[in-house]
């Protein structure tokens, strides 16, 4: 037993014609529980296709992926994403839902429709409310999300991914068209997370940002891991690709 809490051997996605490789091949790397990972790298490198393939949205046709120890397979998938909480690019909230009926969505993988026929159980809407506040957002918990800033719906999105009380975050670019105010609350709500003891690997497009806050980087280059350590000289990392 070793202490990694995401593994990957060897990944590969499928071939694709447009590109003429497989998004991701042969990626490998493992992350221990509580690092704070950045994922960088230039537009289509694969940094999308690498979170998403974390969680299962992305089959791989080679390789491995271990969460917890446990080989992702269609059988040991629920259980997987029971572990890990994603915040998908641009929030993907549902902007016609109030705040906290967002979070709750979060919740749905847990209720069965009979729990949810008539409303989320009490329970699930203080932890919602809880939750809300902690990111600053309990005066907002009844506003529509389309009313919300920029950066209140990306602590939205969050707190959505944190209601299911995962050990690991992904974040999908959560900063980006963030302005610098809004960048830094979202930022410190995941350097606050990280600090009691959650695993989180985000891609990040700012290698500003992702020296200050980040632990490790994991730089992808068409599909491949062209650098992994620590988050320094990340620009001369960067000229080599
Ligand atoms: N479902 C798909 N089918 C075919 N090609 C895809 C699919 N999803 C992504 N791609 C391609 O795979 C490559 C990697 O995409 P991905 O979104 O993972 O990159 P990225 O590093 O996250 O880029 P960005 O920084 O622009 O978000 C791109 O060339 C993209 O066009």
């Amino acid at each position: 037993m070793n202490d990694f809490v995401i593994e990957c051997h060897n990944l590969e996605t499928a071939y694709t014609t447009s590109l003429n490789r497989p998004i991701l091949n042969g990626i490998n790397c493992q992350i221990k529980q509580g690092e704070f990972v950045v994922l960088l790298g230039l537009n289509g490198a694969g940094k999308s296709t690498l979170l998403r393939s974390l969680i299962g949205l992305v089959p791989h046709t080679k390789g491995e992926i271990k969460i917890n120890g446990v080989t992702m397979t269609p059988r040991t998938l629920v259980q997987i994403r029971r572990h890990v909480g994603m915040i998908f690019q641009g929030g993907g909230l549902i902007r016609q839902l109030s705040a906290i009926d967002n979070v709750l969505c979060g919740r749905l993988g847990v209720r069965t429709t009979w729990q949810t026929l008539f409303g989320f159980p009490q329970r699930d809407r203080n932890l919602a409310m809880d939750l809300l506040a902690q990111l600053g957002l309990k005066e907002q918990a009844y506003q529509k999300t389309s009313q919300l800033s920029g950066g209140q719906q990306q602590r939205v999105a969050i707190a959505r991914a944190l209601i299911q009380s995962p050990q690991i975050l992904l974040a999908d670019e959560p900063i980006t068209g963030l302005d610098v105010v809004a960048c830094q609350q979202v930022m410190e709500t995941l350097s606050e997370l990280h600090q009691q003891g959650m695993t989180i690997v985000t891609v990040l497009h700012d290698l500003g940002i992702a020296a200050k806050y980040g632990q490790r980087a994991i730089v992808l280059e068409a599909g491949r891991i062209v650098y992994d350590g620590l988050c320094e000289n990340l620009q001369a990392q960067f000229a080599k690709c």
